[in-house]
């Protein structure tokens, strides 16, 4: 199966919000037209509403190549069932929903229904996503395409097994939102130091996004890049005495955060 399928047959998105919207920007700049694909949504954005030719809440194709779903786990067992004619077969179903696991899937769609796993985050939103993907042995042959679909807002990354796809959650489909925190935390932080807010926020979101470019783009690792700042006896090594302790700074915290997301995944996967 490839992009070609996906033209001829069509692709089904089931809920369209903020993860759906930012994957379908990405294809509509070049993978597919809006006529390809069919959103099944109950209240779609006035950006949905507002692209010309797009099946919106439209009847559907009748074998789709590819059903993605991308509605929330709690949602699952309402909108499901809208596409559920289509399992069994020749239709792939790509999931990015969190802790969702195959399994249920396949018990949901019937047995021999090709499934694919994916966690995406928002930064897919300006193509510097990543996404990890697994699949069940029917979905399988149809990796190649999910990976080209998804490679239009971001990197993709196959998983060994699925089993990790509940701490990859917790590191990179939820850690967005740290690193968004972080800006914040910086940025109050800066204010309580005497800065105006609107400078504080300034420098703290340059910081970031220059600093995780760095750490992506460099070939130092990213404890050589944090080196590199600290001056001995100066004003970084003080700040990272406060961040770095063992059992009160980040690293205990961050675990802790980690950890928290990826139970929380597993438990919207029963
Ligand atoms: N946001 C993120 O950073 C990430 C999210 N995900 C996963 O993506 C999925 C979607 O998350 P997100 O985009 O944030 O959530 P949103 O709530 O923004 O999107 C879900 C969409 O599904 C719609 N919907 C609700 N019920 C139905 C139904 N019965 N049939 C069809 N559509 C329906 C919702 O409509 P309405 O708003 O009207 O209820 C909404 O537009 C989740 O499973 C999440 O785990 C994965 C990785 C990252
Ligand atoms: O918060 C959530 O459940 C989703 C999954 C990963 C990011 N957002």
């Amino acid at each position: 199966m490839n992009v070609n399928d996906l033209r001829e047959r069509g692709l089904v998105l089931l809920g369209c919000g903020k993860m759906g919207s930012a994957m379908l920007e990405g294809w509509l700049k070049g993978a597919l037209e809006p006529r390809d694909v069919w959103v099944i949504d109950p209240q779609p954005s006035d950006w949905l509403r507002s692209i010309d030719g797009l099946n919106l809440n439209a009847d559907l194709p009748e074998r789709p190549a590819l059903v993605l779903v991308a509605v929330k786990p709690q949602m699952m067992e309402d909108a499901l069932p809208q596409v559920k004619t289509l399992g069994g077969g020749g239709t792939v179903f790509l999931s990015v929903a969190a802790g969702t696991t195959i399994e249920r899937y396949e018990r949901m769609l019937g047995d021999g229904t090709p499934v694919i796993r994916a966690m995406p985050n928002t930064p897919a939103a300006i193509g510097r996503g990543i996404t990890a993907l697994a699949a069940n042995a029917e979905g399988a042959p149809a990796l190649d395409l999910a990976e080209t679909l998804l490679s239009a807002v971001g990197q993709t990354v196959r998983l060994e097994t699925e089993d990790q796809m509940d701490a990859v959650t917790g590191v990179s489909g939820s850690g967005p939102a740290y690193v968004f925190h972080l800006i914040d935390c910086l940025a109050k932080a800066g204010e309580a130091e005497g800065l105006p807010p609107e400078l504080a926020m300034r420098l703290a979101k340059a910081t970031v996004g220059g600093a995780g470019q760095l750490a992506e783009n460099s070939p130092k690792s990213p404890e050589e890049l944090r080196r590199d700042v600290t001056s001995p006896g100066g004003t970084t090594k003080a700040g990272l005495d406060v961040l770095m302790d063992m059992e009160t700074g980040l690293p205990p915290l961050i675990r802790k955060t980690v950890a928290a997301a990826a139970a929380r995944a597993r438990e919207l996967g029963r």
